[in-house]
């Protein structure tokens, strides 16, 4: 059997340098390029890549992915920053490509996938509902995109259940205090060296409340949903969000 030609954007970054090793430990997959800032994408059609994992930044993505779709090549994403008018974009060039996979994971880790389902299915539940995400200080970004993401499936199973606001008499006396506001559910963002990628989704009611905590210890935690990932995006057209729809969750 043939193997998949992979290749990493972003390989010497935190998580991609983590992605090479991954890629190359993987029978079924041969790294054929791992590629960093201002090295030439042309090298992607090169090296025959049928598959990239993209692992750059938020202000790269976007024309590491134009490239990739114009050039039929199937992407994995694990970078931030996803806007509704970047994933409109994306789904424009891919709507020209039509044969061409695109997966964003807000978090490739089962653990954070499975935190966000079950903060989805307790959020109709329960009056209150908050989220905290801890990351090292090196982040690019806040909130994290697991963070927005979590939130906003919160936001909609409880705007769904048709669930009242939550009870807030708090007068801030100073902006940021109640975190930023993502479809209604507070976020609060911690950076602290020590940390890698946590997270808490805090939910009350009367006379209790559930935490959902969940922590990434160390970047091999991403590796499996990115092997996973990759070799379903290259049969899977069109653009996919969230690693939960390649998992067999329910
Ligand atoms: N989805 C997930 O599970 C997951 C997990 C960890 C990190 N991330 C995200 O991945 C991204 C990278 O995180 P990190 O901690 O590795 O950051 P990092 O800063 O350590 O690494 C990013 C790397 O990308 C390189 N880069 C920038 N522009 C590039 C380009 N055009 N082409 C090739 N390489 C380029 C940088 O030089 C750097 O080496 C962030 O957006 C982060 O939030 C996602
Ligand atoms: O370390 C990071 O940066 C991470 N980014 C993603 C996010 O913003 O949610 C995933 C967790 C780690």
């Amino acid at each position: 059997m043939s193997k998949l030609r992979v290749a990493v954007l972003g390989a010497k970054g935190r998580i991609g340098a983590e992605a090479v090793r991954a890629v190359e430990a993987a029978d079924d997959m041969e790294l054929v390029a791992a590629l960093g800032r201002g090295d030439r994408l042309e090298t992607l059609v090169d090296s025959g890549a049928q598959a990239v994992v993209e692992l750059t930044t938020p202000a790269s993505v976007m024309g590491n992915l134009d490239f990739c779709v114009r050039h039929g090549i199937h992407a994995v994403v694990g970078t931030t920053g996803w806007t509704d008018e970047r994933l409109a974009r994306l789904t424009a060039w891919l709507d020209g490509s039509p044969e061409t996979g695109v997966l964003i994971a807000p978090n490739f880790s089962i653990g954070a996938v499975l935190t966000m389902r079950f903060a989805e299915q307790a959020a109709r539940y329960f009056e209150s509902v908050e989220v905290v995400e801890l990351h090292h200080p090196g982040k690019a970004d806040a909130p994290s995109g697991t963070a927005t993401r979590t939130a906003q499936l919160i936001a909609a199973a409880r705007a769904r259940a048709g669930t009242a606001p939550q009870p807030d008499a708090t007068v801030t006396a100073l902006d940021g205090a109640r975190g930023a506001d993502v479809d209604g559910i507070p976020v609060h963002s911690v950076r602290l060296r020590g940390l890698l990628a946590h997270q808490e989704v805090l939910l009350g009611a009367e006379g209790e409340t559930l935490t959902i905590r969940h922590d990434s210890l160390h970047h091999s935690s991403f590796m499996p949903g990115i092997l996973l990932g990759t070799r379903r995006v290259v049969t899977t057209p069109g653009l996919t969000f969230g690693l939960e729809h390649f998992l067999d969750l329910n």
